[in-house]
């Protein structure tokens, strides 16, 4: 019999890994591996080793594997690890996904294998079992068979769940985990999940009815299928829960998140444009693997309103803090919110002044939340993009289910939260369970979406992308909220961000792209705008030259050009002078002890660019 590790090597040597060039790593990231689909396919098989690796590490306990490009185009995918609790793959291991992922050779995909096992202490021949799942992109075929093939190898036991949303695997992996024990979360099947939600939703709504028709455009993904099945266990006579399913083609991959979604909602602060908006109709956007959702609806008179991550964040706080105070466990129970710099002001405002709740900031990206709303009895954590959910200790839950109450409106109280509990998923962010939670509080509170948008008002905000030279001199601090380095930067956003009112601005890098964003907000639309173009010039590099450009076949402009030295202005800057540090370093003509001289260099380049200049127009 082959040992495992002639196995892994037969088996990579199927599945051989697409190098980046320049000597670029795949790195685990935020979203776990993201990008291309043709480059992901031994970039699955080695996730499924450490998938293994990772199971047998936790005796034996579920790990589920999800592969989703989430709101990203359809020729995209990524992969990515889910614990046995249901949370994101811990952070150490990322370091580990990102050191075998990377492995030259198959040779040396045995060897950081076995030495992972070794370092790690993990008993190679202890049971493993890994679960996963996929979206709709065509290319999810392809990389599941590779994990497959790394599951094979490594005799881990394993369950293809085939077509799932993101916050479906998570429910699998918890439920896998705790089955048959006091802490079951729901049957280890997809209709477990229906029908532990349905039967939630028609708990925690205590006999009350949704008011009119809900639409929900699920961006072509697999969220348009999924929600399909679990209307099938919604009872509308007893609910009133009307829905109609829009954009759900998953026979067409090219139509995936394209000009629909709840991304699409967000960036452009527009509702898709098909089907047709619907004036005054509540309306509701996910997205492509179904874990972000965004509410809006068009009126009639004042046009497009959105109701984002932050709106879902205050609402659920207010409602379940409302709830925990007439259950008379606000004394026990300590809630808090948690957000990311993107929040909007005025929602911060709204949670802290007017519902009395802490919030707390931390850097982008949902691991970061939930880790820090795990600290909390009640813990509301979203992404203003529409990513979040609530969370309850196990103090929680247990008082909603086990205090006496002390008369009929606490009982209630108790109820209603003890079916909250329940509908909301507690392993991530789920657009689906979100989405029934919202339902049931407007329907509890009788209220509309234009009653819901009437607590605050959106302070005006922009979001901005800039091409960087190299994202990774961007560092911040104060959770992403001000820049450590390029030195001085920080400075110079403090310095524009004093001129407006209310406003507010910072920069970072994207972790999910090879890119900075610059956010602006203030008291006006046009200042917020104007804001963030003042700001995002001090980070972008000069645009690159194209002998096309038509300009460059105009000789009064290029003359213009040259007399005005507009270039050289700009290259002698302090922003540009910054964002180019990294370069000027490897040209050491410049550098005396240590020391940039920034005059000569501007000079030089100012020459090679004019001269280019002149060159591309003989
Ligand atoms: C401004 C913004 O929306 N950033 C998104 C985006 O992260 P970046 O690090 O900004 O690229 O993708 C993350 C993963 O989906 C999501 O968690 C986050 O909120
Ligand atoms: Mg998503």
């Amino acid at each position: 019999m082959a040992s495992i590790d002639e196995n892994i090597k037969a088996a990579s040597a199927k599945h051989p890994l697409v190098s980046l060039g320049d000597g670029k790593q795949y790195t685990y990231g935020t979203a776990g591996f993201r990008m291309k689909a043709d480059l992901l396919e031994a970039v699955t098989f080695r996730v499924g080793l450490l998938a293994s690796l990772r199971s047998r590490k936790l005796g034996g306990q579920t790990i589920g594997v999800m592969v989703t490009a989430s709101h990203n185009p359809a020729a995209d995918n990524g992969v990515k690890i889910v614990d046995p609790m249901g949370d994101m793959l811990e952070q150490d291991w990322e370091r580990h996904a990102t050191t075998l992922v990377n492995a030259s050779s198959d040779d040396e995909l045995a060897a950081i294998y076995n030495k992972l096992a070794v370092d790690l202490k993990i008993d190679l021949s202890a049971p493993a079992k890994v679960i996963y799942g996929r979206d709709t992109r065509p290319s999810g075929h392809k990389l599941v068979a590779a994990l497959a093939d790394a599951l094979q190898a490594t005799n881990t036991e394993f369950v293809d769940y085939k077509l799932l949303t993101t916050p479906q695997l998570h429910y699998l992996v918890r439920a896998t985990n705790t089955e048959g024990t006091p802490l079951s979360y729901g049957k280890v099947s997809e209709a477990g999940y229906y029908e532990k939600l349905a039967e939630a939703f028609v708990r925690a709504l205590r006999g009350r009815r949704v008011q009119g028709n809900l639409i929900v455009d699920c961006a072509n993904g697999v969220g348009g299928p999924k929600l399909a099945e679990l209307l099938k266990y919604i009872p509308k006579d007893k609910t009133g829960f009307h829905v109609k399913i829009v954009n759900d083609d998953v026979l067409r991959p090219e139509v995936l998140n394209l000009d629909c979604g709840a991304d699409f909602v967000k960036t452009k602060q527009r509702a898709p444009p098909s089907p047709k908006p619907v004036p005054g109709v509540r309306s509701c956007s996910l997205d492509g693997d179904a874990d972000r959702l965004i509410y809006y609806y068009v009126d009639a008179e004042t046009g497009f309103v959105m109701l984002d991550g932050d709106r879902i964040s205050s609402l659920a706080a207010s409602f379940i803090g409302d709830l925990v105070e007439s259950a008379g466990l606000k004394d026990e129970l300590r809630i808090g919110v948690v957000q990311t710099a993107y929040a909007n002001g005025a929602s911060t405002n709204y949670i802290t002044q007017h519902l009395k709740l802490p919030v707390i900031c931390t850097p982008t990206g949902v691991k970061h939340l939930h880790h820090v709303a795990q600290g909390f009895d009640v813990g509301v954590y979203f992404e203003a993009n529409g990513h979040g959910t609530v969370l309850f200790s196990s103090d929680a839950l247990s008082a909603f289910k086990t205090k006496e109450p002390q008369s009929p409106a606490q009982k209630d109280a108790l109820d209603t939260l003890a079916a909250l509990g329940d509908l909301i998923n507690q392993t991530v962010g789920d657009a689906i369970s979100d989405m029934l939670l919202v339902e049931v509080i407007l329907a509890h509170k009788n209220w509309t979406l234009s009653d819901w948008a009437m607590t605050y008002t959106d302070l005006p905000n922009r979001l901005v992308r800039v091409e960087v030279g190299n994202k990774d001199l961007f560092r911040t601090t104060d959770a992403e909220r001000r820049l450590l380095s390029p030195v001085g930067c920080q400075d110079e956003i403090d310095e524009v961000v004093r001129k407006y009112k209310d406003a507010r601005a910072f920069a970072r890098a994207s972790g999910t792209e090879n890119a900075c964003r610059v956010y602006a907000e203030a008291a006006t639309r046009s200042e917020a705008n104007e804001l963030a173009e003042r700001v995002a010039p001090a980070f972008s590099a000069p645009p690159p030259l194209s002998p096309s450009d038509p300009w460059l076949q105009d000789w009064d402009h290029l003359f213009w050009l040259i007399e005005e030295d507009e270039e050289r202005e700009r290259r002698l800057s302090p922003s540009y002078r910054r964002i180019n540090v990294d370069r000027i370093y490897k040209e050491p003509k410049y550098l005396t002890n240590g020391e940039v001289d920034w005059d000569e260099w501007a000079e030089d380049k100012w020459d090679e660019y004019k001269w280019g200049k002149w060159d591309e127009c003989d």
